[in-house]
Parts: structure tokens; C-alpha cells; sequence
């Protein structure tokens, strides 16, 4: 029978936690932290955060729905390439195909900001906001590298290292992604495990979101007071399995707007993918490319 109680566990992440490891200190908080991480990404790949939202997300929020909702046209101004690429900006409808297998599109349109320090080319209303969103993305990904850090035994700034690159030429494996769903019934956004690290992703209000639990069946997960984070197929590698990278999708509803957070290693990463050395960079390109198709 189900086990009735199986639910993706909640972790209480004080930010005072975060400054501590900022500044190499990890206290008995830390220790205790670091400990549900891996139980949570051990037993369910995913974790409610409680961590506070920034101000920029209600902006970045505001911003979102004019974007959408503004003229096809103005939108496709946007488009840079095909999903992945590495300016990001707007994907329509249509485009994208998460479970490539499926056959089918997904229900979706979604903005990209792909790399921090280049933000020009954004559509201006959602590039102040998205700006300011990525930094405090990016300390809490800083913040959740250290708790995996130290719940791995290794040095605390061990994941850092993987993720933030210290060569100007190098690129970090962080991602923005504000994604608005249609409001249809059925599936809107395929199975699939998410291709990084960790997705940190504010899921808001409307329910939609449904992670697969060890029992084999399919739970709601919002958590519109913080954040879902989950661990991605880099996770499931780099611990040999014992992070679960777990499979998810979005099931139909009402008009809903989601905030992914993506982070993983810098392009220069070396990764061992079926006995065959690659850069996390152009493993990351073939994941996306595939999505398109
Ligand atoms: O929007 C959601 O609730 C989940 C999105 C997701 O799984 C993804 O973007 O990888
Ligand atoms: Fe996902």
C-alpha cells in the first residue's frame, strides 16, 4: 500500500545560515540544514524551501504578465535562436517539447536570461527586475552548494568551484526562466528530470506542479512561501546516485506563471557521460538542442 505520509519533506533555510557560509562559517544550523538537504535529495530528489522571496520577484511577477499578454509581434522582438540559446530571451508557443518522446509541444511560452553580465539585448521591462532576481538566485545557489558540500564531506567551497567560473572566458551554467502556461486541461509540461544541478523554482499559488514520489505516484507540489528545489541529473552523477534527480511535470489548470532558477556547472566542467568526456557546457547544448526537435 502507499505509504500515506509520503510527502516531499520542507526545510527551514534562515538566510543568517546563508551569511555564515558566505563567510566560511558552518554552524550547528548549517550542520542541520546540510543533514534534511541530503535526506530530502536522498529520499525524494526534492525539497520545499523556505527561504524568503526577494522583492524583485513580485517585479519581475508584474512584468511577466504584461510580457506575455503584449502583441505576438512585440514578443518575437525577443527571439534570439532556438530554445538554449545563449543570448535566452522569448520562445513562443509551440516551440519547446520537453519530453521529446511525448511527440507532443508543450503548453507553454517562456522568457530566458541566460548569463548575468549581459542583459542589454533584454526586453527592458523584465531586464531591471530580472537582473536583480538573478543575483539573490545566484547567493541562494551559493548557499545550497555549501549545505551540499558539507553534506557530502567535501571542502565548502567545492561546488562553488563547480559552478561559478573564475576565467573571464568561461561561462556559468546559471539560467532564469519565467514560464507562463497556458490555461488548458491535460499535461502542459512533459516528464522529464531537469538536465543541472539544482532548480530552484518558485512554483506560486496555482498548483501545477507534480513530482514523482518513491511510492511511484504522482504528487502536487506548490509552495507558493518559498521555493521547490530539486536536483537535476548532475546532481544524480556526481554522487553516484545518491541524490535522486526525479522525474516531474506540469499538470493543466488555469493560467499560471512559474520562476525556474536553474544552476549547474560552468561550460569548462568536465563531465563523464557514458564513458565519454565532455564539457558540462556541450552536454547542456545536446540536452536543450533535443528540445526543440
Ligand atoms: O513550472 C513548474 O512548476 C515546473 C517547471 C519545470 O519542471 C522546469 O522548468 O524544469
Ligand atoms: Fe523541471
Amino acid at each position: 500500500a502507499p505509504d500515506e505520509s509520503d510527502e516531499v519533506p520542507l526545510i527551514i533555510l534562515e538566510p543568517s545560515v546563508c551569511s555564515a557560509l558566505d563567510n566560511g562559517a558552518v554552524t550547528l544550523e548549517g550542520k542541520i540544514a546540510a543533514n534534511e538537504l541530503d535526506l530530502a535529495m536522498g529520499k525524494y530528489g526534492f525539497a520545499r524551501v523556505s527561504y524568503p522571496k526577494p522583492d524583485s520577484l513580485s517585479h519581475l511577477l508584474t512584468a511577466a504578465e504584461s510580457f506575455f499578454s503584449s502583441p505576438q509581434e512585440f514578443r518575437d522582438q525577443y527571439t534570439f535562436g532556438d530554445y538554449g540559446n545563449d543570448k535566452g530571451g522569448y520562445t513562443s508557443v509551440g516551440v519547446e517539447s520537453v519530453n521529446p518522446k511525448s511527440g507532443v509541444k508543450d503548453h507553454v511560452q517562456n522568457y530566458v536570461f541566460r548569463d548575468d553580465l549581459q542583459f542589454d539585448h533584454h526586453a527592458p521591462t523584465l531586464a531591471s527586475p530580472g537582473v536583480a532576481y538573478f543575483k539573490e538566485m545566484s547567493s541562494l545557489t551559493k548557499c545550497l552548494n555549501s549545505l551540499s558540500s558539507v553534506a557530502l564531506d567535501l571542502p565548502l567551497d567545492h561546488f562553488n568551484d563547480v559552478t561559478f567560473p573564475s576565467l573571464p572566458d568561461d561561462k556559468n551554467g546559471l539560467a532564469l526562466r519565467i514560464t507562463n502556461y497556458e490555461p488548458v486541461s491535460g499535461i502542459r509540461y512533459g516528464e522529464h528530470t531537469d538536465y543541472q544541478m539544482f532548480t530552484i523554482l518558485y512554483t506560486g499559488e496555482e498548483e501545477g506542479l507534480q513530482v514523482k514520489l518513491p511510492n511511484g505516484e504522482f504528487s502536487d507540489v506548490t509552495f507558493g512561501d518559498g521555493f521547490v528545489v530539486n536536483a537535476g541529473d548532475f546532481w544524480a552523477g556526481i554522487t553516484k546516485g545518491r541524490w535522486r534527480s526525479v522525474t516531474h511535470r506540469v499538470k493543466g489548470g488555469g493560467a499560471r506563471i512559474t520562476v525556474p532558477f536553474f544552476t549547474g556547472p560552468r561550460g569548462s566542467w568536465k563531465v563523464n557521460v557514458d564513458g565519454e568526456e565532455v564539457t558540462a557546457g556541450e552536454w547542456l547544448n545536446r540536452r536543450l538542442t533535443k528540445s526543440n526537435e
